[in-house]
C-alpha cells in the first residue's frame, strides 16, 4: 500500500531526510518517532504529497507521489501539527468550508459533520472556533480531515498538547478508525500512545531510518532484556550495596540486572548474604528507552 524508495530532502544543502525506504502494508498505524529535528514532518508531507522529495520514489495505493501528487488527494486526509483554524467560524461551517472544497452535497455535509462530532465526543455547543479549548480544536482539525471519508490518513502529531483524557480519548479514536479499513502514518513524542496502537515503527534519528519494525521486532532489535530480582533479607541493614545494589520498592528489596550474567551473580550474592530470591521478572526496553540509547 505505501512504498518508500530512497528518499531524500535537501533544503539548501541541508539533508533532512537521507536515504529513507519504507514500506507499509494494508490497513493498520505506522507510527514515525524522532527527537525534534529528526525529520518527521518532512516525511509526512512527502507522503502526503505536499513536499516533493530530492529524489526517491514513493507510491501509495497505486499512485506515484512524487510525480502525481494530486492525485492522492481524494483518498487522503492530512492533519498538519499545528492546523490553523478560523477563529471567527463555528466548527460546523469549517466543516462545511472544506466540505464544500471536496464537492459534497450540503446535507450530506451536515450529516457527515454530526457523525463525525459524535463520535469524536465534541460537543460544540455553537461556539466559534477561537473560543474552543485546545482539545476541541484539535477535534475539530480530525473531523476536517475525515469529512471527504478518506482511506489513507496521514496525521502529525494528532494528540500533541493535550491532556491525558484527551489523548488517550483520540488514541481509541484512531484505532477505530483503523478498524474501518483505513491506513495512518502518524508521527508522535508520546512513545506509549505509539506502543500501543501502531502496527509498525520507525525511528528517525537526523534523517536517517535507525529502526523500523514490529514493537516486537523492535525490542528483538535492541535486545537486552532486563532483570528485576525481589528478595526476602532477615536484616537489610548487614547487606553491602556494592555486592548486591538493591533499592526498596512497594514489593520489598529489589536489584536491577543488565543481562543474565549480572542475574546469575546478584542471585548468588543474594543467597551468600543470608537472603532468599522471591520473585524474578524480565523486561523489554520501551520506546523511550530505545530513543534515548539511540541518542540525538
Ligand atoms: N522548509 C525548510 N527549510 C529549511 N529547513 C527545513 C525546512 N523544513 C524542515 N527543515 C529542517 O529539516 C529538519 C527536519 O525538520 P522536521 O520538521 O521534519 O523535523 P521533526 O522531526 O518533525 O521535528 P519536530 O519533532 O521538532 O517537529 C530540521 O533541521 C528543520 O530545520
Amino acid at each position: 500500500m505505501i512504498a518508500a524508495d530512497h528518499l531524500i530532502k535537501r533544503y539548501d544543502g541541508f539533508t533532512a531526510l537521507d536515504d529513507v525506504s519504507f514500506s507499509f502494508p494494508g490497513a493498520g498505524i505506522f507510527g514515525i518517532v524522532g527527537h525534534n529535528g529528526a525529520g518527521k514532518t518532512t516525511l509526512l508531507k512527502i507522503v502526503s504529497g505536499l513536499v516533493a522529495p530530492t529524489s526517491g520514489s514513493l507510491v501509495v495505493n497505486g499512485i506515484d507521489v512524487v510525480h502525481d501528487p494530486v492525485a492522492l488527494k481524494e483518498t487522503l486526509g492530512y492533519l498538519p501539527e499545528e492546523s490553523r483554524l478560523y477563529e471567527t467560524m463555528t466548527a460546523e461551517d469549517y466543516l462545511s468550508f472544506f466540505g464544500e472544497i471536496y464537492g459534497i452535497e450540503k446535507e450530506e455535509i451536515v450529516l457527515r459533520t454530526r457523525r463525525l462530532f459524535a463520535a469524536l465526543s465534541l460537543e460544540t455547543g455553537g461556539k466559534k472556533l477561537g473560543e474552543m479549548s485546545k482539545g476541541m480544536k484539535r477535534k475539530v482539525a480530525i473531523a476536517r480531515s475525515l469529512i471527504h471519508n478518506p482511506k489513507f490518513l496521514v496525521y502529525d502529531e494528532p494528540a500533541s498538547g493535550l491532556d491525558p483524557m484527551t489523548s488517550r480519548f483520540i488514541s481509541g479514536y484512531l484505532k477505530k478508525l483503523k478498524g474501518e479499513g483505513r491506513t495512518i502514518v502518524l508521527s508522535a513524542h508520546n512513545l506509549y500512545q505509539v506502543e500501543e496502537i501502531c502496527d509498525r515503527v520507525m525511528i528517525l534519528r537526523r534523517g536517517k531510518v535507525m529502526a523500523l519494525g514490529t514493537m516486537d521486532e523492535l525490542r528483538e532489535q535492541f535486545g537486552s532484556i532486563t532483570y528485576t530480582i525481589w528478595f526476602a533479607h532477615p536484616d537489610p541493614s548487614r547487606l553491602d550495596h556494592h555486592t548486591i545494589p538493591y533499592h526498596l520498592d512497594e514489593r520489598g528489596l529489589a536489584c536491577e540486572a543488565g543481562d543474565m550474567t549480572e542475574l546469575n551473580a546478584c542471585s548468588a550474592a543474594i543467597a551468600a548474604a543470608g537472603g532468599r530470591v522471591e520473585r524474578i521478572e524480565s523486561r523489554y526496553p520501551s520506546l523511550e528507552e530505545m530513543l534515548v540509547a539511540i541518542g540525538e
